[in-house]
């Protein structure tokens, strides 16, 4: 069975990798306009960061997977397509800022139509909004050469979360497979169905009609983005109370009808997807006339930017109102651990919001290069497709530093922000990283990965998502505050 994937990105690789390395008696081909990108996957140096990936990509590659910019070739032989491309949001036009941009998926369905010669099962894999799978029916349909051509459209969601793909892939909570329950229909179910039992358990696959299986991807992603949001409005009220999140997180996550995953207080969600699929939620809802819907999901938005830009005022208040040319060391870039992905990651704002003060910032992520952050930090929001701004990329070449290490970032730096929560920010020698800051130094953690007390101890002030505030903090002005003389004590 020759299967061909268009899309060799976060997804399209791992995913077809995947498939390759467990299954007996198939050809996998994964395709991508950008040479650039083929090329990397057809390297020692992958194109994206994933534990465990170069494993499963080495064991495979040139025996059962393969990585190609011959798009028509490949597409034209294969049984089964997976429709793997980009599916951002709308930069412009109608439904700008909200809808998905199709743009990619119907070129690739256009591509498809033109090329086929045989029967071909076609898998939604990208997120699309509910009854997209009826537009590429259409569209094959519509534009189909050759006689001998048919199609059968899947939609198999996605499930993987970045920097834990491999473990997902080969052991995900559920596969969803959706499509016409008609007899064709069903049978396309069954061969994909075949596919995955080859290693996932048959009672782990789920089957429904095509537009359950698409809303249950839009519906997911929005509940878990809503968990996020939910325990980061329960921090900012911590904050103003005396509670502790993580305490909080711990007494209510023990509730099995709760659960404890996806609780932890963050400076916001990132990534590709959480903001984009409930954006396109949103226009769905409002499209179909439900505005009370729309308005629900669409303050799971409104949380996560006030939590980003509530730890951008903390910083600034904190730092006696004014970080103009003061030095800044953030830690950490990437939207969460174990990815060098920096799409929608909060860093984006909290730096940005700092730079729009004058800041200096040191940045060090361990997998974000330089180029990455400088490109990302020039561009305006959702502008990701378009030339970034000379002015701005020249202002931030003045204001950012990459550093190396941590400890290079921190070198006479007035505070420090923990911004990505990898694990070696877990245990840094806090006393060194004191010694070498400007007093009062301060640590803003925004991933609850210092230990507070011990920083406190120390000489720092600290401010952690959703932690009793720090005397420091709440009587800034008071230098007979016991925590302030302590720390002006030890200042140079
Ligand atoms: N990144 C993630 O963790 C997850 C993403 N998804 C969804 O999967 C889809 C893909 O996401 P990513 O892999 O992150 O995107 P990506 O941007 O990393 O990869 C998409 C690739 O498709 C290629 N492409 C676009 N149009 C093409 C065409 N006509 N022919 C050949 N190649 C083409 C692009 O060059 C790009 O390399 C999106 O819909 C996303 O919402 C779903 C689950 C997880
Ligand atoms: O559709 C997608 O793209 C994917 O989106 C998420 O995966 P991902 O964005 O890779 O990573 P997550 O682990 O979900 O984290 C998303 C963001 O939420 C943040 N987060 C996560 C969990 C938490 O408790 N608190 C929190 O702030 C993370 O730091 C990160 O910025 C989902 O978890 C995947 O199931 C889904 O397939």
């Amino acid at each position: 069975m020759k299967i061909a994937c268009i899309g060799a990105g976060y997804v399209g690789g791992p995913t077809m990798a995947m498939i390759a390395h467990k299954c007996e008696g198939v050809e996998v081909t994964v395709l991508d306009i950008n040479e650039e990108r083929i090329a990397a996957w057809n390297s020692d140096k992958l194109p994206i960061y994933e534990p465990g990936l170069e494993e499963v990509v080495s064991a495979a590659r040139g025996k059962t997977l393969f990585f190609s910019t011959e798009c028509e070739k490949h597409v034209a032989e294969a049984d089964i397509v997976f429709i793997s491309v980009n599916t951002p949001t709308k930069t412009r036009g109608v439904g700008a800022g909200y809808a998905a941009d199709m743009t990619y998926w119907e070129s690739a369905a256009r591509m498809i139509a033109r090329v086929s010669h045989s029967p071909k099962i076609i898998v939604e894999k990208s997120t699309v909004p509910v009854k997209t799978a009826q537009a590429v029916e259409r569209v094959l349909s519509n534009n189909v050469l050759n006689p001998g051509a048919r199609f059968d459209i899947l939609s198999n969601p996605e499930f993987l979360a970045e920097g834990t793909a491999i473990k997902d892939l080969e052991k995900p909570d559920r596969v969803i497979i959706g499509g016409r329950q008609t007899p064709s229909g069903l049978k396309a179910i069954d061969t994909l169905k075949k596919v995955y039992a080859q290693w996932i358990p048959e009672d782990q696959i789920l089957t429904s009609n095509l537009w359950s299986s698409e809303l249950a991807k839009l519906a997911a992603n929005a509940f878990l983005a809503q968990r996020i949001s939910s325990i980061n409005a329960v921090s900012a009220l911590c904050e103003k109370t005396g509670a502790d999140v993580s305490e909080i997180s711990k007494c209510i996550g023990a509730d099995s009808r709760i659960g404890p995953k996806f609780l932890n207080a963050s400076v916001g969600f990132g990534g590709s997807c959480f903001q984009k699929d409930i954006l396109n939620m949103v226009y769905i809802c409002r499209g179909l006339g439900l505005e009370e819907v729309a308005n629900y999901w669409e303050s799971v938005i409104t949380i996560n930017n006030y939590q980003k830009r509530r730890f951008v005022d903390v910083v600034i208040s904190s730092l006696f109102n004014t970080v103009r040319a003061k030095r800044i060391a953030i830690l950490g870039f990437a939207f969460k651990k174990d990815t060098g992905d920096t799409r929608e990651t909060p860093a984006i704002d909290v730096c940005n919001g700092l730079l729009e003060e004058g800041a200096k910032l040191a940045v060090y992520d361990p997998q974000v290069t330089e180029e990455r952050m400088k490109m990302d930090l020039s561009m305006d929001k959702f502008e990701w497709d378009h030339p970034y701004s000379e002015r701005k990329a020249k202002e931030v070449n003045d204001l950012i530093e990459c550093s190396e290490s941590v400890y290079k970032a921190c070198e006479g730096a007035h505070a420090l922000c923990v911004l990505t929560e990898w694990d070696e920010f877990k245990e840094l020698d806090l006393r060194r990283i004191y010694d070498s800051m400007v007093k009062p130094a301060f640590i803003f953690d925004g991933r609850s990965v210092i230990d507070g007390k011990a920083a406190k101890k120390i000489g720092f002030v600290f401010f952690g998502v959703g932690k009793p505030l720090d005397p420091f903090l709440t009587d800034p002005a008071s230098p007979n505050s016991p925590a302030n003389s302590a720390r002006m004590s030890m200042s140079p």
